[in-house]
């Protein structure tokens, strides 16, 4: 068993979701940030790759202090669990996600990741070993399932998006486009990695919403379910 995983991302008309420099950039408006925080306190965790933590920094807490109220009224944690994807073990310990807002914090690693560098995450989050070389995404959801997480939120970046997609682990996608072209052929987009070839390997999808927020349009979409080989 797995949670509910659903991925929200925000990318420019052309879809790219951040500079070929990897610098974060603004892409939603202040309307989708405030849909982006009320999913955020929906979820029971929130997820991005290591990619994104050494990019962005991010902190992954939600920002209203209105659902943080909602959450602990109905007796939750103020933030969902955040979750690092990190083969390798190099989420800085002085991370904003490991050190901003209170809550439980994963980092999963693979088999990989040196024993220092898990030890000192060790005095920040719990860790959880999944994989040899990257981490073993499967197993990390039916570990996350079983620690009670039934909606997982997954934040990005493309690298990790791609890679669920890959392995047939996404049930819906959120995306957000922005009223701006940031372009470049090695800008990142929503899902990366080495993409797939055949058309039936595609990801098929049904459109559950398209709607004008900000200056931009939301799409939400549900993930067509089908056995697909992971490769
Ligand atoms: N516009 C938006 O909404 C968002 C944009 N971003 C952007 O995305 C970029 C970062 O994306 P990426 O570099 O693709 O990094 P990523 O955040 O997808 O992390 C990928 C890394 O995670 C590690 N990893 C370990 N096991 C893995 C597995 N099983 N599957 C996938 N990855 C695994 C690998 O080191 C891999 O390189 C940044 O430029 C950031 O600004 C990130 C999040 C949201
Ligand atoms: N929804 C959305 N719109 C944008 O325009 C963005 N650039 C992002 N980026 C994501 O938000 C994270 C920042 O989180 P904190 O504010 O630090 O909690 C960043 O890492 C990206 O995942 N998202």
């Amino acid at each position: 068993m797995r949670p509910f995983v659903f991925v929200n991302i925000a990318m420019s008309a052309d879809g790219k979701i951040s500079t070929r420099e990897r610098r974060q950039v603004r892409i939603s408006g202040s309307e989708d940030y405030l849909r982006v925080d009320r999913i955020k306190a929906e979820s029971d965790a929130i997820m991005v790759g290591i990619g994104t933590v050494l990019a962005d920094n991010p902190s992954l807490t939600v920002k209203s202090p209105e659902l943080r109220e909602q959450r602990r009224a109905a007796g939750r944690d103020e933030n969902p669990i955040r979750i690092v994807v990190d083969g390798r073990g190099r989420t800085p310990p002085d991370a904003d996600i490991l050190q901003k807002g209170s809550g439980k914090r994963i980092v999963a690693v693979s088999r990989k990741a040196p024993e220092s560098a898990v030890d000192a995450l060790r005095q920040h989050a719990a860790v959880i070993v999944a994989g040899d070389e990257t981490v073993d995404l499967p197993a990390l959801l039916e570990e996350l399932h079983q620690q009670g997480v039934r909606r997982l939120m997954v934040e990005g970046g493309g690298t990790l998006i791609w890679t669920l997609f890959r392995q047939g682990l996404v049930d819906e996608l959120q995306v957000f486009v922005g009223n701006i072209v940031i372009g470049g052929k090695d800008a990142p987009t929503p899902a990366d990695g080495t993409g797939f070839l055949r058309e039936e390997e595609f990801a098929r999808l049904r459109i559950i919403e398209a709607v004008r927020l900000d200056d931009g349009l939301l799409m939400r979409w549900e993930v067509e379910r089908r056995e697909r080989p992971a490769r």
